[in-house]
């Protein structure tokens, strides 16, 4: 069963009357991890929006299909919407402390998320928050239940970003450059927790992320995304060891530097 499925995706900006993505295509299944990168500005976030149901004003899709577990996106109201969201697809962006109220303390953030999506008492949803805030390996979930934003790092916000999506158990998880504000031992930190999420849930992630080291780290499969157009695809692996684009190439001589190598090398391993 795929749990996300998108079909020759066109996005229209009519502000300024252009097309920005030119027909992407991919699917997401149960327990499989699909990673899109690209430089910034290539349509990588308009894609994970008009797949949420939530592109900016004036963006519209104006051909291909999205289905989310076999349900056409088009003609769905808010309510549908509403009904979706957290509970079949999910997302965690970038900037996690802008998602939370500074002036409630996180585990109340989260148990009202519990409350209303899983229908169910006040005490329970604590409970479960509980469970959640431990499920994303938060050392302390009593300590960090009781806490506000400004207490946590920006890991420990992005580990409670992920609890809430999760918290009602969605299909789909979408990770939009959710790791690029950390440094890179948390990021591969989060990355491990959302590698084990698809693990032990079965969830269907797609990652998106300018940067190839994430995606080496986590992902089954790659899109390699410019202005709009897929311009290479495969398995992670065969994409960073054989890339048959020039602009695939470039993504990876410019990440050499940064030890990409070292992901290469594990890539390798489990290939
Ligand atoms: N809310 C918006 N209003 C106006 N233009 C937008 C908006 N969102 C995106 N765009 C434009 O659409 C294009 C694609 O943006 P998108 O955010 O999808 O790119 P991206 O690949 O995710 O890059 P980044 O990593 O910088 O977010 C860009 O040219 C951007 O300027």
């Amino acid at each position: 069963m795929t749990a996300l499925s998108v079909r020759d995706l066109h996005i229209h900006d009519y502000v300024h009357d252009r097309e920005i993505v030119h027909g992407i295509s991919f699917d997401l299944t149960p327990g499989r991890v699909v990673g899109i990168v690209g430089e910034s500005g290539s349509g990588k976030t308009l894609t994970c929006r008009a797949a949420l149901g939530i592109l900016p004003e004036h963006f519209a899709i104006t051909s291909g299909s999205v289905e989310i577990g076999g349900r056409d996106i088009t003609g769905l109201s808010d309510a549908d919407w509403t009904g979706l969201r957290g509970s079949t697809i999910s997302a965690v962006f970038q900037d996690p402390a802008s998602y939370l109220n500074p002036s409630i303390r996180v585990g109340a953030q989260i148990a009202e998320v519990v409350r209303v999506k899983l229908r169910v008492s006040r005490r329970e949803a604590r409970r479960r928050t509980l469970e959640l805030l431990a499920a994303v390996h938060l050392r302390n979930p009593a300590l960090v239940y009781q806490q506000y934003t400004y207490e946590l790092s920006g890991g420990m916000l992005q580990r409670v970003l992920i609890a809430a999506a999760i918290a009602a158990d969605p299909a789909v998880l979408i990770a939009d450059e959710a790791t690029t504000a950390l440094d890179v031992i948390v990021q591969a930190e989060i990355l491990d927790l959302l590698a084990d999420l698809r693990e032990r849930n079965g969830l269907a992630l797609l990652v998106v992320s300018h940067d190839l080291a994430v995606i080496a780290q986590v992902c089954d499969e790659v899109l390699v995304l410019r202005d709009g157009e897929v311009v290479e695809r495969g398995t992670t692996s065969d994409v960073l060891h054989d890339p048959q684009h020039e602009y695939t190439r470039l993504l990876i001589a410019e990440h050499e530097q940064y030890g990409l190598d070292k992901y290469l090398e594990s890539t390798r391993a489990t290939a």
